[in-house]
């Protein structure tokens, strides 16, 4: 042996089609890298997830999120709110027609009942000038103001009062609805959406979702790196039935009997689970009028809000099979701006505590 190597055989020149396979080998390579290195860092980002049944209020908790730390509503946006407004409007005055005539009381104002019962708003995006008197005077006929405290029973949305009576003003062609309009609008949420904010050092992802029943089976994919649950819930709905099903079945009872199913899952084992004890306003409003007791009768205490809020924080709390499992609580009224400016900025500096903790900063 010479010590001596022999030079490398002569490689035989790439062909175009190697040199292109090498190519789009590397490009894959290059991707992979950059998906991995995106993963890592956004692995350490705050997940929430936005859960409860359907109309607690998760969507106006987001709302408010987004009037905080995101740029708001867009014109399209706005358009759109506005346009809600109007169907909300214009369907809420028929149910309240229907439900003075069920009940019995005449309509005093005859000409404008038959006026607006003539009206059809399908495919219309404006109000037409002269319905504007008719939906006001008819909303202020004892008839109507009569059917209002039973609107609920009949599914007529909890915010159609708050639209009526401004009839005149948000109905015109040209109003741009307010911050506080869009937060009181009310637009089931069918497919679940990210939002995602800067705030501090983290990007947080938000997950909002459908909380009607058929839509609950969305929810499951997104517990898996879910950090916290943030549970929506309504107090006043402790005397109404949920809508889609056939036979009568409580709202409050099936919205403590979906976080038990939340609490309890393994997905979510490690999560933290902030719950809302949200429409804290409509709950005191309906208390003066109502008995807690006539829809839950192991309730014996007095009938205010205090003690009936504690009570409902509590079978909430009874349904953790872990009792040790933590679940901080807020009561809210998630459409107040002042309230929930409190509320999210104490929620938010929990948060980034517990992510800076998550990645060792802490
Ligand atoms: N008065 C009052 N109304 C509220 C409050 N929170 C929400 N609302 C109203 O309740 C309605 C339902 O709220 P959403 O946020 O759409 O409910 P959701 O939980 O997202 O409902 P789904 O999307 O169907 O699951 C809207 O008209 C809101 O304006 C509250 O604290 N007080
Ligand atoms: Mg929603």
């Amino acid at each position: 042996m010479s010590g001596e190597t022999a030079p490398p055989a002569a490689q035989p020149p790439e062909t175009e089609e190697e040199r292109h396979a090498r190519e789009v080998s590397a490009a894959i390579d290059r991707q992979i890298e950059a998906d991995r290195r995106k993963m890592l860092l956004e692995r350490d980002d705050p997940r929430l997830l936005i859960l409860g049944s359907g109309d607690s209020g998760k969507t106006t908790l987001l709302k408010q999120m987004r009037l905080f730390y995101g740029s708001g509503f867009g014109p399209d946006e706005v358009e759109h709110y506005r346009r809600l407004i109007l169907e909300n409007i214009v369907n809420s005055m028929a149910a309240f027609i229907r439900i003075a005539d069920r009940l019995g009381r005449e309509i005093a104002c005859v000409a404008e009942k038959a006026h607006f019962l003539a009206y059809s708003h399908q495919g219309r995006t404006i109000l037409p000038r002269d319905l504007l008197p008719v939906i006001a005077t008819l909303w202020a006929d004892p008839a109507i103001l009569a059917a209002v405290p039973h609107g609920y029973k009949h599914h007529v949305q909890e915010t159609a009062p708050y639209f009526l009576s401004r009839v005149a003003t948000v109905g015109q062609p040209n109003y741009v609805p307010t911050n506080e309009d869009i937060l009181h609008v009310r637009s089931p949420t069918l497919a679940v959406s990210e939002t995602i904010f800067k705030i501090g050092i983290h990007n947080y992802h938000i997950y909002d979702v459908g909380g009607q029943r058929g839509l609950r089976k969305q929810w499951a994919p997104f517990f898996d790196n879910c950090h916290t649950v943030l549970f929506v819930t309504s107090l006043s709905s402790f005397d109404q039935n949920l809508e889609e099903e056939d036979k009568p079945f409580n709202r409050l009872q099936d919205a403590i009997e979906l976080f038990g199913g939340v609490v309890n899952n393994q997905l979510l084992a490690r999560a933290e689970i902030i719950l809302f004890l949200n429409k804290k306003d409509i709950f005191e409003e309906k208390l003066k009028t109502i008995k807690f007791a006539d829809h839950f009768p192991r309730y014996n205490g007095p009938n205010d809000h205090e003690n009936i809020s504690r009570y409902i924080a509590a079978l909430y709390k009874a349904q953790r099979q872990n009792a040790e499992r933590q679940v901080m609580i807020h009561r809210t009224c998630c459409t107040d701006t002042r309230n929930m400016e409190i509320v999210v900025a104490r929620l938010i500096e929990g948060l980034t505590r517990s992510a800076l903790a998550r990645i060792g900063a802490l």
